[in-house]
């Protein structure tokens, strides 16, 4: 395997050349290395400068990037772990010719997760962190991060398969970004408070082809049923853009209100807010004084994230003006006027032509309507 050394932050590490890995399909190079994938590890170093986390395992660490980065940037302990051998002869390679205080492990991630307990835990997979996060959810003792790339099971293009993967039920719609999200974030609570465990979203955010979550993890029966309270179901007209949250175990049957035809449920899905503000306000403080790569892209996310409303659903709005045969005004200018008339809204992290707000569809379609 030809290497080439790389930086990110400010970490060295050897990647096999790029046109080593084209020549194999996805998922089957001998060490798996994506650059585009850069925003996602960064927004986690920046995140674990604030959390200060004590141990740290990188459960799937490839070429181990995401573990150096945390003992090299954040000065955490780090164990990274790793099943296949290829991965873990560069591991060691990278590792001692850069950062000889991590331990490396060659062993399935459900093994040491099962095995082993660490201040925060990282799920990266190929695909799907459902099969891991029974075993995350044990292992971390305060944190719990996981990337998932299967948008298309998550967001309900491939629904079968989103149904097998999280027992849930996807929804293929203007929003389906944010309800994968919010599945994953749901199957994340399932997996904990089955050992009387909650989570609290600090950071989550849907990107490109992947959706990544940071979780605190809290503990005793008390906060799980305070967490599962957040657990529920989004009902989507079929026919019109009318939608309704039903936070419960078991969805209702429902109709919509304005058309009268029967609601398609999503869910279990999480309900509540996907992030802290006050978290985003820390990492958004910290942000200038770091080197990170997509520092830039980051500072636009957090401003984002910050401002958008904490509702389970967002309009395109794009798809709105179609619906009512109006064309679309600027996207600024109809937040203004649904704030000016006493309504909350924002745009959304997911999509540029998205909005959020708590004004009933007749509010928002009389003011896409007026001139
Ligand atoms: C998407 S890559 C990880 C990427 C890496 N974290 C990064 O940021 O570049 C997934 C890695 O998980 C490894 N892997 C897959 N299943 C595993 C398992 N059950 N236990 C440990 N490692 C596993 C693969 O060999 C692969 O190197």
């Amino acid at each position: 395997m030809d290497l080439v050394e790389v930086t990110e932050g400010t970490t060295r590490f050897l990647v096999p050349k790029q046109d080593d890995t084209e020549k194999f399909p996805p998922g089957t190079a001998p060490v798996f290395f994506n650059r585009r994938m850069e925003i996602n590890r960064d927004i986690t170093v920046l995140l674990m400068k604030c959390l200060s986390p004590v141990t740290y395992l990188d459960a799937m660490g490839a070429t181990g990037v995401r573990g150096f980065r945390a003992a090299h940037e954040c000065g955490i302990e780090t164990t990274i772990n790793e099943k296949d051998s290829d991965a873990v002869a560069l591991l060691k390679y990278n590792s001692e010719t850069y950062c000889r205080n991590i331990e490396v492990v060659h062993s399935d991630a459900k093994v040491i997760m099962n095995e082993r307990r660490f201040d925060a835990v990282d799920v990266d997979p190929f695909g799907s962190p459902a099969p891991f996060l029974d075993s995350a959810s044990g292992s971390a003792k305060r944190f719990l991060f996981a990337t998932a790339t299967d948008t298309a099971p998550l967001c309900g293009a491939h629904l079968k398969a989103g149904i097998r993967r999280y027992a849930a039920r996807p929804l293929n719609t203007d929003y389906h970004s944010e309800v994968g999200l919010r599945i994953l974030l749901g199957y994340a609570l399932r997996e904990a408070a089955k050992y009387d465990r909650g989570i609290e979203p600090l950071f989550s955010f849907a990107r490109e082809h992947f959706v990544r979550i940071h979780l605190k993890m809290t503990n005793g029966a008390g906060r799980a049923d305070k967490a599962l309270e957040n657990l529920g179901y989004i009902h989507q007209c079929p026919k019109c853009p009318y939608r309704e949250e039903e936070h419960a175990v078991l969805p209702e049957r429902r109709t919509c209100p304005d058309c009268g035809a029967k609601l398609t449920p999503a869910g279990p899905l999480w309900l509540g807010a996907v992030s802290d503000t006050e978290t985003i306000r820390q990492m958004a403080e910290i942000l200038p004084e770091t080197e990170l790569g997509a520092k830039n892209r980051i500072e636009k996310l957090l401003d984002t994230c910050l401002n958008e409303l904490p509702t389970s659903t967002f309009y395109d709005y794009h798809r709105l003006a179609k619906t009512w045969r109006v064309s679309p005004k600027a996207i600024d200018l109809v937040i203004e006027e649904l704030k000016n008339s006493g309504w909350k809204a924002s745009r959304v992290h997911y999509a540029g032509t998205g909005i959020k707000t708590d004004a009933p569809l007749k509010e928002i379609k009389e003011i896409l309507c007026q001139g």
